[in-house]
């Protein structure tokens, strides 16, 4: 059972009672089996990702009231710096804001962990680090997205390490098919997190072609706000992912703590995510599963966008019906063929969720419900919502194709230029000089997992020998 962990003092505040809200994430093929408009061609689901996140849904029935509370990480107060500084250079001023255990808008100092290699300086083997900093092959191409010159970079990941390499740590959070461990690289000392998956639970989950599209999109993207993966390697009964570690937490749970964002807050976070899907669309990637449980807050402040297990190269369109109920968007319910344009209906649905705290088309009811609700396409806008930011949602939050935002024949650019987004300094937002809304409390230096949930630990031992029935299908690993 996964347990965000609210505020204490959220209780106090002026909210409606809070809902009890399970995961939206879908039960896997047997559930969408049942409804009778539900494809059951070709609808591939990781079982319910989350499925132990229980968490709690704050549900706007009578129209939320229009304060944050103020024992929110991310209060109001924020609202001016925050749009101030989305247009403008970080001040160099310290003065820390700290509140609910982060800090807001204030100018980190903090060391960080610099992307690096986990076994980069001493293992010779290793010479050439992955991930950020890694040389992009000969074979490399080149495009211009909406705001951003985008290489297709093919980083060599197979094998690159093997378990002796780390000493494995705690979990960070769990899966379908596995887990994610902080691990420390026993060669530079610093922390990773490496993603484990059970090669028999993916093979049963028929989830081997998502698997492997995971390592080869990851393998291919480089940006700051998608997270990097470093390498990969098996053994007889698992495959490992070596990923950097983003030691702030899920975007989730500072949005159940805060219950909503300001409106600035909330536009820092999507300026953040538009970025990463124009870039990924410019490699002709769709990310398909855009959500706040996938969105990592760096020690910063900034996004990584973690989780690729449904990103997909689609030049044209594709018909696999995959995704978190809440996210789809009405062409992937009705099973039809569909685009890129899917992420921006996404990215509507996870603005309007930052602004009101809640999914425009949850209900409290099953998966089916909402769906419904997707096809039926009402959506009810709080009046406390921004009258540019209802205007930006209503554009990505419609079934209509020819009007979608992105799907348009200036793509992400119609996005970017939204009057919504009219201060974000897109150049100075993609080299991280736009000063994060909230820093979170990372405390105890590099390899503090406090701001993660805990989970009961794996009982079985990683790395034993024994018979590899699946290894073929996972030869790039
Ligand atoms: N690089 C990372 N740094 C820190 N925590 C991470 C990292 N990657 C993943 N996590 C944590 O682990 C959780 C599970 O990761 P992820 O969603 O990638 O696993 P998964 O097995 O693909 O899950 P699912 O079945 O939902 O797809 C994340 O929600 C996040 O909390």
């Amino acid at each position: 059972m996964r347990g965000v962990k609210l505020d204490p003092t959220v209780s106090s505040i002026p909210w409606e009672p809070p809902v009890n809200y399970n995961s939206r994430n879908v039960e896997g093929v047997s559930g969408l089996e049942k409804d009778s408009f539900m494809p059951t061609l070709g609808s591939v689901f990781k079982s319910k990702k989350k499925k132990d996140k229980e968490t709690t849904r704050l549900k706007d029935t009578n129209g939320n009231p229009d304060t944050i509370p103020e024992d929110s990480p991310v209060t109001p107060s924020t609202e001016r710096s925050l749009s101030q500084s989305l247009a403008s250079a970080p001040s160099t001023a310290t003065t820390a804001n700290s509140q609910a255990g982060g800090t807001l808008s204030h100018t980190t100092t903090a060391t960080s962990q610099t992307p690096t290699s986990p076994v980069a300086t001493t293992d010779t083997k290793m010479t050439t680090p992955a991930g950020a900093d890694s040389q992009t092959t000969p074979g490399h191409t080149s495009t211009e997205s909406g705001s951003q010159k985008t290489e297709t970079v093919y980083r060599a990941t197979k094998g690159k390490y093997t378990l002796s390499d780390f000493t494995f740590q705690r979990t960070l959070g769990t899966g379908s098919f596995g887990r994610v461990h902080l691990v420390q690289s026993k060669h530079n000392l610093r922390f990773y997190a490496v993603k484990v998956l059970k090669k028999a639970q993916v093979v049963k989950m028929k989830q081997v072609e998502h698997t492997n599209d995971e390592r080869r999109m990851l393998q291919r993207v480089k940006h700051p706000f998608l997270i990097t993966l470093w390498g990969t390697f098996q053994d007889s009964k698992n495959l490992y992912m070596v990923m950097d570690f983003i030691e702030g937490g899920e975007l989730f749970s500072l949005l159940r703590k805060s219950q909503r964002f300001p409106n600035p807050v909330a536009k820092f976070y999507a300026a953040e995510v538009a970025l990463a899907l124009d870039y990924l669309h410019s490699l002709n990637i769709i990310y398909r599963d855009l959500k706040p449980e996938n969105l990592l807050l760096d020690r910063h402040g900034h996004l990584k966008i973690t989780d690729f297990g449904f990103a997909k190269e689609v030049p044209d369109i594709t018909w696999t019906l995959c995704g978190t109920p809440d996210y789809l968007a009405p062409e992937v319910v009705a099973s039809k063929g569909y685009n890129k344009s899917v992420d921006w209906w996404s990215l509507g649905i996870l603005i309007f969720e930052m602004l009101c705290g809640y999914t425009p088309f949850w209900d409290g009811g099953s998966p089916m419900k909402i769906y419904e609700n997707i096809l039926r396409g009402r959506v009810k806008y709080p009046a406390y919502i921004h009258p540019d930011a209802m205007d930006l949602l209503q554009q990505l939050i419609t079934p209509d194709l020819t009007k979608r935002l992105g799907n348009l024949y200036h793509g992400s650019k119609s996005v970017l230029e939204h009057p919504w987004f009219a201060e974000v300094n897109w150049e100075r937002l993609l080299s991280k000089q736009i000063e994060p809304p909230y820093v979170p409390p990372v405390r105890g230096g590099i390899g503090d997992a406090s701001l993660f949930d805990k989970y009961p630990e794996e009982t079985e031992e990683y790395g034993k020998e024994g018979p590899d029935h699946h290894g073929h299908f996972f030869t790039d690993f």
